[in-house]
C-alpha cells in the first residue's frame, strides 16, 4: 500500500467516492422519527426499545407527543421509499446518509466503541432483484475491508452472522471482524445487511415489474461508524500513547527544532521552516512545532502520546551535516536523511510504517487464533483469551448453550463469523459443542 502523497485522503473521503462510484447518492433525512412509525414494526423494534432516546419536553412544557430521536433510520426513510418506488425504472433506488444516531446504551459504555451517540454513515438501498442484493452487500463489505487494512492498517476477517447474532429484522448479516490482542475480544468492525422482502412487507415497498406484476423489492443496509476509530486506537496504541497509521494521521511528520545555547539557533528555525514547505509542497502532511515554552524532550513525548507517525530532529549536529534526524513512532528507529533526499526518504518511510503497521498487527492478530476441534479444547483456548475457529453444526439452540456454558466474570463466548474463507471441512468432523454433524467453520470468542 502506498500512502500516496496526495492531499487528505481520509476515511470519509475514501468511502463516500467509492460509493459514488456505485451510483449511490447522498441524503438527509430528519434526525426525529415520529412514534406512529416507530412502533410501525413494532417486531424488529421491540427488543431494542428500551435503547430510543425520547424528547418530551420544549422549555418548560411537556410535548403533547414525546418524538424519538434516530437510533438507524430505516423508520424515517422506507415510508418514502414507498412512496417514491412504483414501478421497475424507479429501481434500483441507492441512499446513503452520514450522520449521527442516538441509542441509549447501558451495558458497559466505552468512548468510540459504545457510545450514546456515534458518528456513521447509513446506506439504504432497494433492487428488483434478490441477485442485485446479494451483489453489493459484499461490494460494501469489501469497501468495509479496505477502510480497515489499507487505512486503519487493521486485519479483518469476511463473514457471515450466525442466525442468532444477525440483524433480526433481515435476511442475513455479512461483517467485517477485528479482534483486539490486548484483551483478547473480538469486535464488529461494519456490517452489511441483506434485508430480504421483510422491509418491503412492513413498508408496503412495492413495484410493478417489467411482466407487469406487483412485486416487492429487495433490500440491503449497511454501515460503518466512529468504533473505527477506536479499534484502531486499540489495536496500534502502545503505552506512550496513540500510533496513528500514515495514511489517516492528520500530522504525519512533526518537526521539532533543537537549539543548543546560542549556537545559530536562526539556522536551525529557518531549516525547519524549509524542510515542512518541501514536506507540505510534497502532500505530506507536515507541522513545525516552534513552541518556545516547552523543551524539545518535552514535545517528543507530547507528540509520541498523539501518535503522529514520524518526528524529524533538527539541531546544530543536523545543521551542519545539512540533514535530518527522523525517528519513527512505531518501532522508534532513527533514521538520518540528506536534505537533498528528504522527500523521497520521508515517503518510503511513512510507506513503510503503514506497511509495518499492518504486518505487526496481523501477525498479532494471528497469534490469537486457534483452531479447535472438542469442547475441551475450546474451553482452553477461551481461557486463553484466543479467536476461536471450531467446525460447527449451526445450530441455533447450541449457540446459546455455548453462552450459557461459557457464561462468566469477563463475558461468555458467542459466535464472532463464519468466514467467507471455510477450511476444508473434512466428511464426519463433528461439531465442538453438540458433537452433531458439523456444517460449517466458525469464529467464536468473547467481544466488544
Ligand atoms: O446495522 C444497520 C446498518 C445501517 C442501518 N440499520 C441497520 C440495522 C440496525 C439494527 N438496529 C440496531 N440498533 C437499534 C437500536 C434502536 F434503539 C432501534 F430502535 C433500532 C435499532 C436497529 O434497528
Ligand atoms: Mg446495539
Amino acid at each position: 500500500m502506498s500512502v500516496e502523497s496526495v492531499s487528505y485522503v481520509n476515511v470519509q473521503t475514501f468511502f463516500d467516492a467509492e460509493i459514488k462510484k456505485m451510483k449511490i447518492k447522498n441524503c438527509y433525512f430528519p434526525l426525529f422519527v415520529s412514534p406512529g412509525v416507530l412502533q410501525k414494526e413494532k417486531d424488529h423494534i421491540e427488543g431494542f426499545a428500551p435503547e430510543v432516546a425520547w424528547v418530551t419536553k420544549s422549555g418548560e412544557s411537556e410535548l403533547e407527543v414525546p418524538i424519538a430521536i434516530r437510533p438507524t433510520s430505516e423508520t424515517v426513510m422506507y415510508p418514502y421509499f414507498s412512496k417514491w418506488i412504483r414501478g421497475h425504472r424507479d429501481l434500483p433506488l441507492r441512499l446513503n446518509q452520514w450522520c449521527n444516531v442516538v441509542r441509549w446504551e447501558f451495558s458497559n459504555p466505552t468512548p468510540f466503541i459504545r457510545s450514546r451517540e456515534f458518528l456513521w454513515q447509513e446506506g439504504h438501498t432497494a433492487f428488483a432483484t434478490k441477485e442485485e442484493a446479494d451483489t453489493e452487500v459484499l461490494e460494501i463489505l469489501e469497501l468495509y475491508r479496505r477502510i480497515y487494512e489499507e487505512f486503519l492498517a487493521v486485519p479483518v476477517i469476511k463473514g457471515k452472522k450466525s442466525e442468532h447474532e444477525k440483524f433480526a429484522g433481515g435476511l442475513y448479516t455479512t461483517t467485517v471482524e477485528a479482534f483486539i490482542p490486548n484483551t483478547g475480544r473480538g469486535i464488529q468492525g461494519a456490517t452489511s445487511h441483506c434485508l430480504g422482502q421483510n422491509f418491503a412487507k412492513m413498508f408496503e415497498i412495492n413495484f410493478e415489474n417489467d411482466k407487469g406484476e406487483k412485486a416487492m423489492v429487495w433490500q440491503n443496509s449497511w454501515a460503518y461508524t466512529t468504533r473505527t476509530i477506536g479499534v484502531m486506537i486499540m489495536v496500534h496504541g502502545d503505552d506512550k500513547g496513540l500510533v496513528l497509521p500514515p495514511k489517516i494521521a492528520s500530522i504525519q511528520v512533526i518537526i521539532i527544532p533543537v537549539p543548543y545555547k546560542d549556537a545559530n539557533t536562526q539556522g536551525i528555525f529557518d531549516a525547519c521552516a524549509a524542510t515542512v514547505k518541501t514536506l507540505n509542497e510534497a502532500g505530506i502532511r507536515a507541522e513545525v512545532d516552534s513552541r518556545d515554552n516547552y523543551s524539545p524532550g518535552w514535545k517528543y513525548s507530547n507528540w509520541e502520546m498523539k501518535g503522529v507517525p514520524l518526528r524529524i530532529e533538527i539541531g546544530p549536529k543536523d545543521l551542519a551535516n545539512n540533514q535530518v534526524r527522523a525517528v519513527r513512532r512505531d518501532n522508534s528507529a532513527k533514521i538520518d536523511i540528506p536534505m537533498a533526499n528528504l522527500v523521497e526518504q520521508v515517503n518510503d518511510l511513512l510507506n513503510n510504517i503503514q506497511r509495518s503497521l499492518f504486518e505487526v498487527a496481523k501477525q498479532k492478530r494471528d497469534a490469537c487464533i486457534q483452531t479447535v476441534n472438542t469442547w475441551e479444547e475450546f474451553a482452553e483456548a477461551l481461557s486463553q483469551n484466543k479467536m476461536i475457529l471450531a467446525p460447527w453444526c449451526d445450530e441455533e439452540e447450541v449457540e446459546k448453550d455455548v453462552k450459557a456454558r461459557t457464561k462468566g466474570e469477563i463475558g461468555a463466548a458467542k459466535s464472532l463469523c463464519s468466514p467467507f474463507d471455510q477450511p476444508e471441512l473434512p466428511e464426519g468432523t463433528l461439531c465442538f459443542a453438540s458433537g452433531k454433524p458439523a456444517r460449517k467453520w466458525t469464529y467464536w470468542g468473547r467481544s466488544y
